[in-house]
């Protein structure tokens, strides 16, 4: 309200000249309004700070949450996974560019499914770490692999660890093994994949079976679909990826014998110098990574599958490839019934066993530029295949 107050008092604050006039003077303060100015001030710049400080946390969280999703972030992310209770997995994605997500899995998730990693569960032990079957819904099997950390070596088994979660997260195609998620936990990391019940090509070919599982035509079946795989790394992934690491225990196969390539530790991008000559790869400068690599271990694999040897036979002179072994004796080809895996021996139409070993010494050329592309083998081994198998073979 407004107030009455000596002149006396005013004029110094308020600058009203003294007159002679009556005494009193009423002078009206609007104290009432400094007052809704101030407060509406105060209360306008607290409002600022506020939005500030919100804009501020936004930014950072936006930042934390794009550092999580690289692969470096990866690292980082090993206490929020362990603090975590939920038996869900955590979805988590990897790359907004790319199409990837895959989800985070608790280490308590995967100790509780795998029994606490026990030697019941174990699958294989590598160098690298152990692979485990797991149970992580109660229905599914799935498959651990734990790669131990905290030794010698380290920084390669986490390049591994992450190139394969990074490609794998990318990667979908049906002759490829798929990634169901992963897990960091102080210096543990696991990769969770999905169960290939019949094992690794090279269990099939060299363990105790010795190849009997695998009749001809589940073998072409296998090339196919390795064949089928890697033309989708080298023809439909942009820029084409190139595994440099195939052979036959990275080739998976399911209760189908639906053959999945896996291991994806040593892929990179392949780039041709003509398309980018401004941006040298890793491909440019060691000159050594072709897509023609992986054609040669295509040939090596194809040698086994007919041959029913290794890859490289270990005896106790010195190791000899089957590339050595072989392509001298497939010279002739009426030598090839005769060194022909004996599990499979009088089983195929002799015309397509003749057609598939020149196509394997096509692709173990020494020369990589004369080694066939891959979409080449393929569209010569799909004849080769029953219609019912994924081939274009019609048997009356
Ligand atoms: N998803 C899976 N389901 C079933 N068995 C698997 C699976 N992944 C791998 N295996 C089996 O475990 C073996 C070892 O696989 P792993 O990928 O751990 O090899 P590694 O230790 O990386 O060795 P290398 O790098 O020399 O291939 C395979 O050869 C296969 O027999």
């Amino acid at each position: 309200t407004p107030q009455e107050i000596p002149i006396s008092e005013a004029s110094p604050r308020l600058g009203v000249a003294q007159s002679p006039g009556p005494p009193i003077v009423k002078v009206v303060i609007r104290q009432d309004l400094n007052k809704k100015i101030l407060i509406a001030l105060i209360a306008s710049s607290t409002l600022l700070c506020i939005t500030v400080m919100l804009l501020l946390y936004l930014l950072l969280w936006r930042y934390r949450g794009m550092h999580n999703n690289s692969f470096n972030g990866i690292k980082g992310k090993s206490d929020s996974v362990k603090s975590s209770v939920s038996t869900k997995p955590v979805v988590h994605k990897v790359d907004s560019v790319t199409r990837g997500t895959i989800p985070v899995y608790e280490y308590q998730l995967l100790e509780s499914g795998t029994n606490k990693f026990s030697d019941g569960n174990v699958l294989s032990r590598g160098g690298r770490g152990c692979l485990y079957s797991a149970c992580l819904d109660g229905k599914s099997s799935v498959t651990v692999k734990k790669l131990d950390g905290g030794g010698v070596g380290d920084t390669d088994i986490e390049k591994q660890f992450e190139n394969e979660v990074d490609w794998l997260a990318k990667i979908k195609h049906q002759n490829i093994i798929s990634l169901l998620g992963f897990s960091v936990y102080r210096q543990t990391r696991c990769i969770v994949y999905e169960m290939m019940q019949n094992g690794s090509l090279e269990s099939q070919l060299h363990g105790p079976s010795q190849g009997a599982g695998l009749t001809w035509q589940l073998r072409m079946k296998i090339a196919v679909d390795i064949a089928r795989g890697l033309e989708y790394l080298h023809e439909h992934c942009h820029p084409p990826v190139v595994h440099r690491d195939l052979k036959s225990s990275n080739i998976l196969l399911d209760s189908d014998f639906n053959a999945k390539i896996s291991d994806f530790g040593y892929a990179t991008v392949l780039i041709t110098q003509n398309k980018n000559l401004n941006r040298p790869s890793e491909y440019l400068l060691d000159g050594k990574v072709t897509d023609k690599n992986d054609v040669y271990s295509f040939g090596v694999i194809l040698l086994e599958l007919l041959l029913g040897k290794r890859s490289v036979e270990k005896p106790s002179t010195e190791p000899e490839s089957v590339v050595t072994w072989a392509v001298p004796k497939l010279s002739d080809r009426a030598n090839l019934p005769n060194i022909l895996d004996p599990a499979i021996k009088g089983s195929m139409d002799l015309k397509h066993l003749y057609q598939v070993a020149a196509v394997a010494v096509l692709c173990v050329q020494p020369e990589p530029s004369y080694r066939p592309l891959i979409t080449d083998v393929l569209h010569s081994l799909i004849p080769l295949l029953p219609l019912e198998l994924g081939g274009s073979l019609r048997i009356l």
